[in-house]
């Protein structure tokens, strides 16, 4: 083990952004007070001395092609390898299990999972957050979250119910810009350039902390004639909140709509860290957090700049396939006589294909391997085997998995045959009761709003430009061919 002042990172690990240890530092804002002008800096020296210096070619394959492969975006916290997956700040899902400190009186903590507080920790200062850090973040956060203000509720409240969740969360964290620090500061005129991350950075904090009483709001207003089904509890940790406020868990914080004995309330609780933990972020290029960096380059607040990004979530070929794999699932296993019959299964997955139809769940525009989201979403279901083994659609998830691929391969279209985060991680929440399709992607907008909003409070901070790339006509492109 190496150790760095309080951090203690596994051998094999190499944060790649980490330059100190700020281990007496407890509070997330002085931290970056520290870190913004020494990665300003190295920024300008970048730009002065090799502002010329050529990074990648764009081709017309990629101008027609959605710019799939161009490196023409900075991202500071995680990358994307196509084989290996996600890092964050360089450290695997794997290495974040490990090195992530679990925090004491946290409610049925399992021991592999980390919460997404420590996450975001990590996220905003490329640093393994202490037990201490994290607390006083966790703890941050809940205060903040308290109370969704009035007026956000009298917005939402006025929503029909069959409005799509995803429409009603948009709509919600647009609204809370009345609220936003930098939009107010701005419109003063009170501000210049170097304070804009100070109060974006507050506009974040505040809008994270909100997303579940948001997201419970969303739920009992489509399920619930817009009553509650559980209380905000201070004490507790982010994913709990959103389970209690979902009426999910088996504690005086929540109507308990399941039914869940202690195990199954925590284990529940644990999924929802699970999944919000790794969901957070996915490098720059992906729809929602592209779109959030590019809104946010007009120096709109983080408000409407992430409402930006969950429109582009709630699309079905990104976040929205979680809500499309189990209607997918379902639809199967009443179309085959068992999960385990092979041939049923391969014979509904080319008519899929033959009737022009994506397998939802599979392929990835970057990954050319399995998901290692999917994998520690799969290993959170083998090591409940009392839970799930008797769950056909689990079982389907599973064997989809040795079937899909091939047949993707025979298909001969799709750059990557494997399973993607969406294959598996919808159908694990449904077997716990949230039988709400259409609300699954709202979960994932809770998760995804941690990383996208700590790139937009560096975004200030670095004093990054609005985004504005120059297009061609097809006059102009033809021009290019002859
Ligand atoms: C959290 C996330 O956003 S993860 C992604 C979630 N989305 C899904 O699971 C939906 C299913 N998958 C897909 O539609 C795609 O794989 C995407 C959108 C994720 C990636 O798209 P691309 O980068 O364009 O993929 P790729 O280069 O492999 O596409 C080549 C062809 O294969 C097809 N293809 C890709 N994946 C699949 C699939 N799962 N089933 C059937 N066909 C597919 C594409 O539609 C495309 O067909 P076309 O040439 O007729 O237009
Ligand atoms: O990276 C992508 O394009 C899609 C994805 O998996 C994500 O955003 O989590």
């Amino acid at each position: 083990m190496l150790s760095r002042g309080n951090i203690i990172l596994n051998k094999n690990i190499q944060a790649s952004w980490i330059i100190k240890s700020y281990s007496t530092v407890i509070d997330l804002k002085t931290i970056l007070k520290e870190q913004i002008p020494i990665r300003k800096n190295e920024i300008q020296k970048i730009k002065k001395n090799y502002g010329n210096k050529k990074i990648d070619e764009i081709t017309i394959n990629s101008l027609l092609g959605g710019m799939r492969g161009n490196r023409s975006m900075f991202w500071r916290s995680t990358s994307l390898d196509p084989n290996l997956g996600i890092k964050f700040h360089g450290l695997t899902i794997e290495d974040c299990q490990k090195n992530l400190p679990k925090l004491p009186n946290t409610y049925g903590q399992d021991e592999k999972i980390f919460l997404p507080e420590t996450m975001l920790w990590l996220l905003i200062t490329g640093e393994v957050p202490t037990v201490e850090q994290a607390m006083i973040l966790k703890v941050e956060l809940a205060k903040r979250g308290r109370k969704l203000p009035d007026y956000v509720d009298k917005v939402m409240s006025t929503l029909p119910k069959d409005l799509h969740p995803m429409t009603q969360f948009a709509i919600g964290i647009a609204t809370l810009n009345k609220d936003s620090q930098f939009r107010e500061n701005y419109e003063k005129g009170s501000i210049g350039k170097a304070d804009y991350w100070e109060s974006t950075y507050e506009d974040t904090l505040n809008l994270i902390a909100l997303l579940p009483q948001l997201a419970g709001k969303v739920y009992s207003n489509s399920y619930n004639n817009g009553q509650p089904l559980g209380q905000f509890n201070e004490n507790e940790d982010w994913s709990y909140n959103i389970c209690s406020l979902l009426g999910m868990t088996n504690t005086s914080d929540s109507m308990n709509i399941q039914n869940f004995d202690d195990k199954k309330s925590q284990d529940f609780v644990n999924l929802m860290r699970l999944y919000t933990g790794i969901h957070v972020d996915h490098e720059g290029g992906n729809v929602s957090a592209h779109a959030t960096h590019l809104v946010g380059s007009a120096l709109s607040d983080a408000y409407l700049s992430y409402s930006s990004g969950i429109m582009g979530l709630a699309g079905p070929l990104h976040g929205l396939a979680a809500q499309e794999v189990v209607r997918f699932l379902i639809a199967m296993n009443s179309n085959i006589s068992s999960p385990n019959d092979k041939k049923s299964i391969k014979d509904y997955l080319w008519s899929l294909l033959n009737s022009h139809k994506v397998i939802p769940g599979y392929g990835h525009a970057v990954l050319r391997q399995t998901d290692p989201r999917w994998t520690a979403m799969v290993d959170f279901a083998k090591r409940h085997p009392e839970e799930f083994e008797n769950d056909k659609n689990v079982m389907l998830m599973q064997n989809l998995v040795n079937i899909a691929p091939g047949v993707l391969k025979e298909h001969g279209k799709t750059a990557n045959p494997y399973p993607n985060v969406d294959a598996a991680s919808g159908i694990l929440f449904y077997h716990y009761g949230v039988r709400e399709l259409l609300f699954f992607t709202v979960i994932f907008g809770c998760s995804r709003a941690l990383g996208p909003l700590s790139q937009l409070v560096w975004d200030r901070g670095l004093g990054l430009p609005i985004e504005r790339p120059k297009s061609l006509d097809l006059k102009s492109l033809k021009e290019y061919c002859d």
